[in-house]
């Protein structure tokens, strides 16, 4: 008979083998070391289920009063939404409440010789790929509209091809719109302000993938905000349809924590199956059983670190990239983009020969799709002498 140490024993083994952020060898994470109040959070929480919420009520309460915080702060008092696995999970959902929306508009117009045989949805080349995810899992038609220099999606495109498609293929040929507030690889913010206008306009809903920028956005000093970027991406903006957040990024939540915010309740109607043995007739979420230890964590952190919290770490982490930056430029590397977020892209024509070079050397960085560079996320685990770590061993790889 094994007993409860022997197992722990065998797993501390496996534990071992995984790297720690302290070390603050890990560049390319857009998750770092959970707050540690978070650890009694899922002591509390862990036999939760959010699928069965009437079993749950305290804890569905928590994920109802996460989402109106975070809905308040993103101008949305009649927020709706979840907290759930991650962005992919969230993103997948916006698309397929898209995809529903636009099929049943079809089937509003009664008009047949309309029906969609595939959502045409509108997505920046710099999108995650959990929109490919998506493509596969629904048939979607994903348009990529040109990158500005800014490496922001072309909004006066974007105009052009929905006036004229529009015009010609009628009212719902495009189903949706998708905009990133703090793309993954650089940390750009397109232009959502136009795009809302672009949506509103044409009756054609905008989702807002701020998996990564909804965290940093909204407590960002203006002394960091840049001239050929505008910040605008929640729902202030009327065409804003949808928003992914995720608290385990810059929220400081464990894992598992995304979350999708709708503008209202109206939307869950074009998501809701049938689920007659829950105690919730109708369940609107992807995953079905699902841990309630994202919502708890996430309202603790909530309201642990409120907005003067969340501004401390966001502003240490963008301190730090100002750091980085200065430091690379002295020791004659360029990056790709003056840092819009707290993500470093370092021009790099052998990117993925210098990224392996530093991982023999224990240092973890990773390397953009969209141009030859490094991707380096400032994390708040990330402290100065890991900088200086980073700035040392890349000249070292680099033999400057
Ligand atoms: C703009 C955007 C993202 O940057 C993103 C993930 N990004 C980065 C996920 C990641 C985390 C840790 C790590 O070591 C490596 C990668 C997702 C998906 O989020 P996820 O499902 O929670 O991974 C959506 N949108």
């Amino acid at each position: 008979m094994v007993t409860n140490n022997e197992i722990l024993e065998q797993l501390q083994k496996y534990r071992y083998l995984d790297l720690k952020y302290e070390t603050g060898n890990i560049f390319g994470s857009m998750c770092t070391k959970p707050h540690p109040m978070t650890l009694e959070i899922i002591k509390m929480f862990y036999e939760t289920n959010l699928g069965d919420p009437g079993l749950f009520k305290g804890t569905k309460m928590l994920e109802e009063e996460s989402i109106s915080i975070i809905g308040k702060l993103l101008n949305n008092p009649e927020a709706f939404g979840y907290i759930i696995s991650g962005g992919t999970e969230a993103n997948i959902t916006a698309m397929r409440l898209f995809n529903n929306m636009s099929k049943s508009n079809v089937n509003s117009t009664n008009n047949t010789d309309k029906i969609v045989k595939s959502s045409n949805i509108i997505i920046p080349e710099t999108a995650h790929f959990s929109f490919d995810k998506s493509k596969d899992m629904m048939n979607l038609n994903l348009i990529r509209p040109p990158l500005t220099e800014y490496y922001t999606s072309d909004v006066k495109w974007i105009k052009d091809y929905v006036e004229d498609t529009i015009s010609k293929k009628g009212e719902n040929y495009v189903s949706g719109i998708v905009g990133i507030a703090g793309c993954t690889e650089l940390g750009t913010i397109d232009n959502i302000n136009e795009l809302s206008k672009i949506g509103y306009e044409n009756g054609i809903p905008l989702h807002v993938d701020a998996a990564f920028g909804g965290f940093v956005i909204p407590f960002l000093e203006d002394k960091y905000k840049l001239k050929n970027y505008n910040y605008d991406f929640d729902f202030k903006l009327e065409g804003v349809t949808t928003i992914t957040i995720d608290p385990h990024k810059m929220g400081l939540s464990p894992i598992s924590a995304g979350g999708i915010i709708f503008r209202n309740k109206n939307y869950k109607t074009y998501l809701d199956i049938e689920a007659p043995y829950l105690t919730e007739t109708l369940q609107a979420t992807i995953l079905g059983t699902r841990t309630g230890v994202g919502a708890a964590t996430t309202w603790g952190l909530l309201n642990l670190l409120g907005k003067e919290g969340y501004a401390k770490i966001t502003n240490e982490c963008m301190e730090k990239t100002a750091y980085l930056t200065r430091k690379l430029k002295e020791n004659g590397f360029e990056t790709v983009i003056e840092p819009v977020l707290n993500i470093v892209a370092i021009k790099d024509e052998n990117a993925k020969e210098t990224c392996n070079k530093l991982k023999e050397k224990g240092i973890y960085v990773s390397v953009c799709r969209c141009t030859n560079a490094l991707r380096i996320v400032i994390m708040p685990h990330l402290e100065f002498e890991h900088l200086d770590n980073l700035i040392n061993n890349l000249c070292d790889v680099n033999k400057k």
